[in-house]
C-alpha cells in the first residue's frame, strides 16, 4: 500500500493550462475517482502521479518519494487495452513483468515459474481463467480490458492508475470491468485512481472523489458529499437536468443519473 502526495502540481503545455496548483493526499488503501469534463486535466493529473509527464510545477511523491519517471511500483491501465490481438490473454497478462524483465524475455515467455502464477492468479481475479488461452482479438472490450487490468496486477503494483478504462464500452461491460478492477484494488490493498466522466458509476464505485474543472481542483470529498451543487461545479455548464437525486441502499440520498447503468 502507498500513500501520494500531490503538492502545488501545475502542467502548462503552451498556453493551455492543464493542471493549476492541485493539491492533495491519498492515504494508502483508498479508492479515489477523478471527475471532470473532457480536456478538465484528470489524464494530464494521472499521467503527472505516474512520471509519464512532468510538472511544470509542484512535485508528486508516492510515499514520501518524489516521482520523475514510471515505477514497477505505479500501474496505469489505459482507456485503449494497448493489449496485443495476436496473443493469448494470458500470454499478455505476462507481459505486465515487462518492465521488470524487459521487452524481449517477456515476449520470449522466459518468466520464471513464479511469475507465470501470477499472470494465471491475476486472470482469476478478473474472471477470466477459463479464457486464459484465448487470443485477445477474439474477446469483447469489456474482456479486453479485463486482460489489462490483469497485466497491472501481474507488476505487482502498490498504486493501480486508471485513466477513463471504460470509456469505450457499453453500460453493462463498464460495470463489469469497474466492479472487477475495484475488487481487485481492495483485495490487494492497493491505493486506486481512477479517471471517469460517467457519474453514476463513478458513485458506484469510488469511496472519494476528486473533481477537476479547467485544470482546479473543485472538489475533495466523499460519496454523501457529491451533491448536485458539488456535480453542477465539476461539471459547469453541462446540462446536470437528467440527474437526479435517488436514495441508496442504506436510505443515504445520492445522484445518479436517469436511464443510466
Ligand atoms: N500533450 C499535450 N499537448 C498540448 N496540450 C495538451 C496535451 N495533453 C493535454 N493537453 C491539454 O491539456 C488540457 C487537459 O487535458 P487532459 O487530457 O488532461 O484532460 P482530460 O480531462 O483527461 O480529458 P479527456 O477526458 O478528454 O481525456 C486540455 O486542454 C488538453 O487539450
Amino acid at each position: 500500500m502507498s500513500q501520494i502526495t500531490v503538492d502545488g502540481l501545475t502542467k502548462e503545455y503552451g498556453d493551455t493550462v492543464a493542471l493549476d496548483d492541485v493539491s492533495f493526499e491519498i492515504d494508502s488503501g483508498e479508492f479515489v475517482v477523478v471527475l471532470g469534463v473532457s480536456g478538465s486535466g484528470k489524464s494530464t493529473l494521472l499521467r503527472c502521479i505516474n512520471g509519464l509527464t512532468a510538472p511544470t510545477d509542484g512535485t508528486v511523491a508516492i510515499d514520501g518519494d518524489r516521482i520523475t519517471s514510471p515505477r514497477d511500483d505505479v500501474a496505469m491501465i489505459f482507456q485503449r487495452h494497448n493489449i496485443i490481438g495476436q496473443m493469448s490473454a494470458y500470454s499478455n497478462a505476462l507481459t505486465g513483468s515487462l518492465s521488470r524483465n524487459g521487452f524481449v524475455r517477456s515476449l520470449l515467455r522466459l518468466q520464471n515459474r513464479d511469475e507465470k502464477l501470477r499472470a494465471l492468479e491475476a486472470l482469476e481475479t478478473v474472471g477470466l481463467l477459463d479464457e486464459a488461452q484465448q487470443k485477445a482479438r477474439q474477446m469483447s472490450g469489456g474482456q479486453q480490458q479485463r486482460v489489462g487490468i490483469a497485466r497491472a496486477l501481474v507488476q505487482q503494483p502498490n498504486v493501480l492508475l486508471a485513466d477513463e478504462p471504460v470509456a469505450s464500452l457499453d453500460p453493462g461491460s463498464a460495470q463489469q470491468v469497474m466492479n472487477y478492477l475495484r475488487a481487485a484494488a481492495t483485495d490487494r490493498g492497493l491505493t486506486g485512481m481512477v479517471s471517469l466522466h460517467q457519474v453514476n458509476l463513478a458513485r458506484k464505485f469510488g469511496q472519494r472523489f476528486i473533481g477537476l474543472h479547467d485544470g482546479t481542483k473543485v472538489f475533495d470529498g466523499y460519496r454523501d458529499e457529491l451533491t448536485i451543487d458539488a456535480i453542477d461545479e465539476i461539471y459547469g455548464d453541462i446540462d446536470t437536468e437528467g440527474m437526479v437525486v435517488v436514495a441508496d441502499d442504506d436510505g443515504s440520498s445520492a445522484v445518479d443519473n436517469q436511464g443510466a447503468v
